[in-house]
């Protein structure tokens, strides 16, 4: 018999399958407190939850019988994954069961905004007939920028087209093709925020989106703008809303997601621009049931060792496909993350190419790695070593291999070529023996990098003066150089320079470090996960 606890709450019409199996007892105790939580995980083989329950690494250590946490819904921001593999537990979600609702959510705050109606409604319900403070805007002809058109993003477009409106929209995986398939405009970001009326943001939360919307791209946009956010606090700066409310460059701002929930207190709150809801993107009848159907025939299946669709995460490496593999893993999620890092537009194509004594192994696992860190630097944990290679395939990535035993003075030689739409990166890397993990060569030029950490990579003409430049700018940030690689083709021609560093450098630092002559272009790379 196996036990599952669902701690929130999850329709029960979608948990039938549970609660009708015979080889499972299920006990809903929904509002723990943590404590009461970590007394009683210890007893279940599963747990079910939604945002609310925080699944922290303390859950998992007490849940010593666990075996899979189900997630009914798309984001696993309230999960730690790590903890979770690193237990060999399994996390799964449900992604496609609340689209529409939180398509349809993210659209109905967007009108109410446009009409002031939540204020209208509550002045009316307190006794005062105020139609002179409501006057509202159209959609019609207004031009709406969608940032992230995946699921979600892609439903607010076709009820965008609806309401007659020109429609910008950015995906770092979206097509020309796609663009013209769903009747929207491709544009950069900078571009949606200078040119939108209306700005609707449906990305996960990754390093890369978190404040994606802050102070600097307020002030570059058009005065008047109303911004909706249906996908995760900490997307959109709130101290930066706040001001730009206050200064009259927003005209209005729907809001269902905060960066800290319960979001009772929140300043944004007090201001007559805003209108919210707590959370309830994915709050409908059937986007609940929808959700708990998938997780539940899921878990279940997990228990059962049959197969699932949905994990997010990957808890144990079966031993005889990886043992050979293993040790080049790591390499090849680096390479992955670095090249997203080192290219920008919309990624089309992955080329790998496996050369010297790696050439004589399976390597699938070891491509599903490299696309997992390709993908994850915008997809994050919606990106896992299972459903790498499917994820690549929905975002139109064609991934190419080859093999060969000529592996230019290297044992062995891993290098990914990224095509995307303005841009072309090819790096490389080996497991040197005794050295473990290596960049040797970035863009055709030789380097001998680690690939941990912050890593600063500058593109710059070979001449005197630019490496002390650099240096005096990090020193004087207060940022150690922990090692330097400088690459070049031919003297005074174009040259390379790898520092790894100490800490994150900040964006006012980059910006110096652009300013230096000779420099082209500074990546700020980071490979910590
Ligand atoms: N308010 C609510 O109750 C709900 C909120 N959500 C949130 O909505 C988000 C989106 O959900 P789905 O559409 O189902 O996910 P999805 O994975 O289908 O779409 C997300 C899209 O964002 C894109 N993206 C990633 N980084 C980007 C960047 N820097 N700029 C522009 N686009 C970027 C991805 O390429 C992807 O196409 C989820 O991550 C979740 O956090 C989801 C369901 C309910
Ligand atoms: O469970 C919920 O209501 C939250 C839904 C959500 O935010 C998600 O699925 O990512």
């Amino acid at each position: 018999m196996f036990k599952v606890l669902v701690s929130d709450p999850i329709s029960n019409v979608g948990l039938k399958t549970l609660i009708e199996d015979s080889e499972i007892e299920l006990d809903v105790k929904t509002g723990l407190e943590k404590e009461e939580l970590l007394k009683i995980i210890g007893n279940y083989d599963a747990l079910l939850v939604r945002s609310q329950t925080k699944v922290t690494a303390e859950v998992i250590n007490a849940g010593t019988n666990l075996k899979v946490i189900g997630r009914a819904g798309v984001g696993v921001d309230n999960i730690d994954l790590d903890a979770a593999t690193d237990h060999g537990l399994l996390v799964i979600n449900a992604p496609d069961g609340n689209t529409i609702s939180t398509a349809e959510h993210a659209f109905a705050m967007l009108i109410s905004m446009a009409r002031n109606i939540p204020q209208a409604h509550g002045k009316l319900k307190h006794g005062v007939w105020d139609r002179k403070s409501f006057t509202g805007v159209e959609l019609n002809k207004k031009v709406l920028g969608v940032v992230g058109v995946g699921r979600i993003g892609a439903e607010v477009v076709k009820r965008a087209k609806s309401f007659n409106m020109e429609i910008l929209g950015y995906d770092p995986f979206m097509s020309q093709e796609r663009a013209e398939k769903l009747g929207i405009t491709l544009a950069t970001v900078e571009e949606i925020f200078a040119n939108a009326d209306f700005i609707t943001f449906h990305t996960p939360l990754t390093k890369e989106t978190k404040y994606m919307l802050d102070k600097p791209q307020f002030a570059t946009m058009k005065k008047g703008v109303r911004i909706v956010n249906c996908a995760r606090g900490g997307i959109v700066n709130e101290v930066a809303l706040y001001d730009a409310i206050k200064e009259g460059i927003v005209a209005g701002a729907a809001l269902d997601v905060f960066e800290e929930e319960p979001a009772v207190g929140n300043p944004l709150l007090d201001l007559p621009q805003v209108v919210t809801t707590p959370h309830l993107g994915a709050s409908t009848e059937e986007a609940q049931l929808n959700v708990a159907i998938d997780v539940a025939e899921e878990v279940a299946n997990v228990l059962k060792g049959k197969g699932f669709k949905n994990a997010v995460n990957l808890p144990i490496l079966p031993e005889e496909d990886f043992a050979e593999l293993k040790p080049y893993l790591k390499l090849g999620q680096k390479l992955g993350q670095l090249a997203a890092q080192l290219c920008s537009g919309i990624i089309e194509k992955l080329e790998i190419t496996y050369a010297g004594n790696i050439a004589d192994l399976k390597c699938e696992p070891l491509t599903r790695y490299i696309v997992r860190g390709l993908l994850s630097y915008h997809l994050a944990d919606d990106v896992n070593y299972i459903n790498a290679l499917k994820m690549a395939k929905s975002k139109h990535v064609d991934i190419i291999e080859s093999k060969t035993s000529t592996a230019k003075g290297f044992a062995n030689l891993v290098s990914i070529t990224v095509t995307t739409s303005n841009d072309k990166v090819k790096v490389s890397g080996s497991l040197l023996n005794g050295y473990g993990t290596r960049i040797v060569n970035i863009n055709g030029y030789t380097v001998d990098a680690n690939p941990v950490g912050h890593m600063l990579i500058a593109q710059h003409t070979d001449m005197p003066g630019i490496i002390g430049n650099v240096g005096t700018i990090l020193g004087e940030a207060k940022i150690n150089i922990a090692t330097m690689q400088v690459g070049r083709k031919e003297i005074g021609g174009n040259a390379i320079m790898v520092l790894g560093v100490d800490k994150s450098i900040s964006e006012d630092v980059i910006e110096s470090l652009e300013k230096i002559d000779g420099i082209k272009k500074i990546f700020n790379v980071d490979l910590q996960n």
